[in-house]
Formats: structure tokens, C-alpha cells, sequence
């Protein structure tokens, strides 16, 4: 009988990312369905490894570029995923988020849109009558412009008020605190596959927090015990309570990001703004966010490979409207499709507890 072929999908990944994502449960699995993944060795040239039928990366750098560049020249059929200059727009939470307002979401029991922001260059300029005139009221949120996976760019400063506004360091973007019930939306993306799971978020605000001028936080959604000082600034909370948005809308969303962004892994966070019931607003898109968090990575990550390696993905041309209903699979949990045990942070030992208590 004539051997099947095999696959080899090469991953530069940064250590922690390749500890939570590169785990034997994934590898084996691969390995059963004929991809093996191996490690590129960044002392070497990317060149000179290989040949893999497929890059898998979350890397950036100038010198990364070169390489990946002149892998592509040298093995025009190699899938190099993701794309640097595809990756590069989310670096930037602006022509981040830009991406969302291009998309076309038809939804009879739900909107959809980006929160007002504006980006600050100069913090001198910024004052609360320059709020104003940006169309921005208190609270409002100052992000690092740049999304670069640094801790630089995950810290934010909740700004309550003209006080708050002493403290940013520009160049931020202001972006509108949105009250949204403490729950975040977190939609993983893999190829045609979609997945939503809830996690915590900061909670409302109200008008006890005038009390103070600024908040700073880091990473919210994946914190478990939240940093002292902020402390008082978090309650307990059932995210059972959250409803889910509905199924459709996600999906439409998540292939219109697909096709604008032409990325195949992402996650993008979704709140539901509590002023205008069913409005959803999408606040951050990340590229090859932490698939080890969701409930069996390893089959989904697999049937991926093969799927764009046997070319059976759909690619971004095919993403019109009305033709993906069939080719998203989308798992639904008992408590619909999330599930709150996705809000804490679980380390790759941790799988198998975190998996008793998924239904799938
Ligand atoms: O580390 P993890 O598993 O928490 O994953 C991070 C993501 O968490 P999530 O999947 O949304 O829970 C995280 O998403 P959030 O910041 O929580 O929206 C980022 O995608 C982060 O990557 P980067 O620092 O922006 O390059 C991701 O970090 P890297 O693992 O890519 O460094
Ligand atoms: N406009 C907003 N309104 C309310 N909460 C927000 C808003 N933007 C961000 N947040 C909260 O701040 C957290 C971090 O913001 P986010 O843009 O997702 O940055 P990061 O890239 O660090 O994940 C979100 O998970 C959410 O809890
Ligand atoms: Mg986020
Ligand atoms: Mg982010």
C-alpha cells in the first residue's frame, strides 16, 4: 500500500507561546493525521531548514521579515502563517479596529460597531474640552497606539476624569469605557472554525468611581487574582448570567474579519454596550491568541493544519457573503457556546481539569 503523504509544519514561536501552544497532546495528534511539527532553530537560517510545506509563526522583526521573505522566494509553494503584513495592521490599535468598521453586518437582532476613539500624539493637547470636541465623554480609556505583544501594550489607564488625564503617555489612543456587565466576549478564529467563550472584564462604572481619577489595569480578561491596589474595583461574578450574542451574528463577524484582515488565527474581543441593548462592539483583534484555552485546541489546531495543507480550507476569495454558513463549524457547549472556566488563566497542566469541565 502506497504510504500516505506526510507534512511538516515548521513554528517560530516565542518560548512562553511555544510552552502553552506546542504541547505533546497537540504534537501527537498531528503526528496521527501525518503533520509533523517542528521547531525552526532561530540560530540558524530559516533557509537553510526544512523544507517545511508550511510556516507557523508569531514572530516580527525586520530580520524575521528577510528570512520569511526569502523562505517564500525559495519555496514559492510554502503557507506561511500568518502573513507579516497582514499581521502588521493589527499592531496598531487604530487601523486595528479599522478593520471592523469596513465590515457589512446584517443582523436583525443585533448591531454592530467599534467604540468613538481618537489617537493622541501630544499629550498636551489633550484636556477635557478636547475630550469633548472628539465627540468623548468621561470615562474614557487610553491604550498604547501600539498593539506589539510587549507588557508596554497591554497597559491601560481607566481615566475618570481632567485629573486622569495627566498621567497618559502618549502615543495612546482614547478610546470610550463602554458599560458592558463586567463579560467579554472572547471569539477565537481558526481558518473557517469559530469559538466563543466568555471571561471576565472590568465592571461597570458607576458613580462611586469618581471618587478617584484614574485606574491603571493590564490584561484583565486573563487575570486571576487582580492587582492590589485595584482590587476594590472588581466584585465576583457568574458569567453564567451573560447571554450569549447570538450565533450567526458572531459567525458573519468572524468571517468578514477574516476576509478584511485576511488572517486565518485570531481572537477579537466583543462587548455588549449597556446602553443600547443587542449593540456589540468589537475593542481589540490579537493575532494566534491563546488556543490552549480553548476546549480541545489540539483537534481544532489539527483539523486546521490538514485542512489548509490538503487545501481544503476556503481561503479569503471565498469568503462572500451566505457561502461560509456550511464551512464555519461552530461547537455548542450545554451552557451554550462558552464557558466561564475559559476566564482563568490555565496553564498547559491544567488541560485535563479544564477539559472535565467542558462539554463540547
Ligand atoms: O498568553 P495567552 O495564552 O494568555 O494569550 C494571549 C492572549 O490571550 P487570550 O487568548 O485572548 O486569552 C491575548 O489576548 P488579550 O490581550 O487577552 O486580548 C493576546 O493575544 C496575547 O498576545 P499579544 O501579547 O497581544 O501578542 C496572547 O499572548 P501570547 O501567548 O501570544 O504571548
Ligand atoms: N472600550 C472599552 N469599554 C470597556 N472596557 C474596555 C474597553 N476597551 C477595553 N476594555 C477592557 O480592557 C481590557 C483590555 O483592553 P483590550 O483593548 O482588549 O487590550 P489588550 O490588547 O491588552 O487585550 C478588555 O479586555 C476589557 O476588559
Ligand atoms: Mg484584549
Ligand atoms: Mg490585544
Amino acid at each position: 500500500m502506497a504510504e500516505r503523504r506526510r507534512f511538516g509544519v515548521g513554528y517560530a514561536l516565542a518560548p512562553k507561546k511555544q510552552a502553552s501552544f506546542i504541547q505533546l497532546s497537540l504534537v501527537n495528534l498531528a503526528k496521527e493525521r501525518g503533520i509533523d511539527l517542528v521547531k525552526i532553530d532561530m540560530d540558524k537560517p530559516l533557509i537553510e531548514q526544512g523544507p517545511f510545506d508550511c510556516v507557523l509563526h508569531k514572530l516580527y522583526g525586520e530580520d524575521w521579515k528577510e528570512q520569511l521573505e526569502a523562505y517564500a522566494l525559495k519555496y514559492p509553494n510554502v503557507l506561511i502563517i500568518d502573513s507579516l503584513d497582514a499581521i502588521e495592521r493589527l499592531h496598531n490599535r487604530i487601523s486595528m479596529l479599522q478593520v471592523a468598521t469596513e465590515l457589512e453586518i446584517k443582523c436583525e437582532t443585533a448591531s454592530f460597531g467599534i467604540p468613538k476613539q481618537t489617537v493622541v500624539y501630544d499629550a498636551k493637547i489633550v484636556s477635557a474640552s478636547y475630550l469633548e470636541s472628539e465627540g468623548l465623554k468621561f470615562p474614557v480609556i487610553a491604550k498604547p497606539l501600539v498593539a506589539d505583544g510587549s507588557a508596554k501594550s497591554h497597559k491601560m489607564l481607566l481615566v475618570f476624569n481632567k485629573d486622569g488625564l495627566t498621567k497618559l503617555k502618549p502615543p495612546i489612543v482614547l478610546q470610550e469605557f463602554v458599560n458592558h456587565g463586567a463579560v467579554i466576549f472572547k471569539v477565537y478564529v481558526v481558518g473557517d472554525y469559530v469559538k466563543c467563550v466568555k471571561r471576565k472584564s472590568l465592571p461597570d462604572v458607576t458613580e462611586e468611581n469618581t471618587l478617584e481619577s484614574y485606574l491603571s489595569f493590564s490584561q484583565v480578561s486573563n487575570l486571576n487574582t487582580c492587582e492590589k491596589n485595584d482590587d476594590k474595583y472588581y466584585k465576583l461574578m457568574n458569567l453564567d448570567d451573560a447571554e450569549l450574542p447570538p450565533l450567526s451574528f458572531l459567525t458573519d463577524i468572524a468571517r468578514g474579519l477574516r476576509r478584511a484582515t485576511k488572517l486565518y488565527l485570531f481572537n477579537f474581543d466583543l462587548i455588549r454596550d449597556n446602553r443600547v441593548g443587542n449593540r456589540y462592539l468589537v475593542i481589540d483583534i490579537n493575532y494566534f491568541p491563546g488556543y490552549a484555552k480553548m476546549p480541545n485546541y489540539e483537534s481544532v489546531m489539527t483539523d486546521f493544519f490538514w485542512d489548509v495543507l490538503n487545501k481544503n480550507d476556503k481561503g479569503f476569495e471565498s469568503l462572500q457573503k451566505g457561502s461560509i454558513e456550511k464551512e464555519v463549524r461552530m461547537l455548542v457547549g450545554n451552557q451554550g457556546y462558552g464557558e466561564e472556566e475559559a476566564a482563568l488563566p490555565v496553564s498547559p497542566l491544567k488541560r485535563e481539569e479544564q477539559e472535565n469541565t467542558i462539554q463540547v
